[in-house]
């Protein structure tokens, strides 16, 4: 079986890596499975610029190809917040429900035709001897005002896909991963490789 080695820790998002290659029956292999995976500084300024950072060290540590995703939640109230901090927002170590009451703080006064968002998305691929390569995908939506749902992870139990009633936490995993940034961004990556 063909290995993809993706370099995050998250097991939210490697959940759904595993379920976009499943169908191309390729195994995925995150950093939770290799032994002695640094923890890796987000000390960029942009999510290309974190994005390259995962994909290269573990790259140029383990001399094998690798993906990375940098991804975030950018709220047009807070301009653009929490963005490349989505992760670390009310402090470290991370804790997604601290996130969400941090957003839901900042936006108790935001009326709800204010309350637009989207997720972001980026994706590396990093070489051995390479120029690293980006891919993007969006997803649009709006902060609801309570946490709902019990999938997902990150800020899915706040955001409200645009076309649904429901949180991206109350969706099936198959239904996020229809409309997902992610998913968005795996699109853009699988036309890149497959049109050159
Ligand atoms: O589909 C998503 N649904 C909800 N929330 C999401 C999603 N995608 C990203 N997010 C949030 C979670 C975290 O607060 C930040 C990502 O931060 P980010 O640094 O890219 O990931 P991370 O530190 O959790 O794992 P790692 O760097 O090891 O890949 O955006
Ligand atoms: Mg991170």
């Amino acid at each position: 079986m063909k290995k993809i080695v993706i370099a995050t820790k998250n097991k939210g998002k490697i959940a759904e890596f595993k379920q976009f290659f499943s169908k191309n029956n390729v195994e995925v292999v995150s950093l939770l499975d290799l032994e002695d995976a640094p923890d890796i500084e987000e000390t960029g300024k942009t999510f290309e610029e974190n994005a390259a950072l995962k994909a290269e060290e573990i790259s140029r540590r383990f001399n094998i190809a690798v993906l990375s995703d940098d991804s975030g939640l950018i709220i047009d109230a807070l301009d653009g917040r929490p963005g490349i901090f989505s992760a670390r927002y009310a402090g470290e170590p991370t804790d997604d429900k601290a996130n969400i009451r941090k957003v839901l703080g900042e936006l108790s006064e935001v009326p709800e035709a204010e309350r637009t968002a989207r997720f972001i998305c980026v994706l590396a691929i990093a070489v051995p001897d390479k120029e690293t390569v980006f891919y993007q995908g969006y997803c649009k939506g709006t902060i609801g005002h309570t946490e709902i749902g019990e999938n997902g992870f990150g800020y899915d139990p706040i955001f409200i896909p645009d076309g649904y009633t429901q949180t991206m936490a109350e969706l099936p995993p198959e239904e996020k991963n229809k409309i997902s940034h992610r998913k968005n961004a795996i699109s853009q990556l699988e036309k890149g490789l497959y049109s050159k």
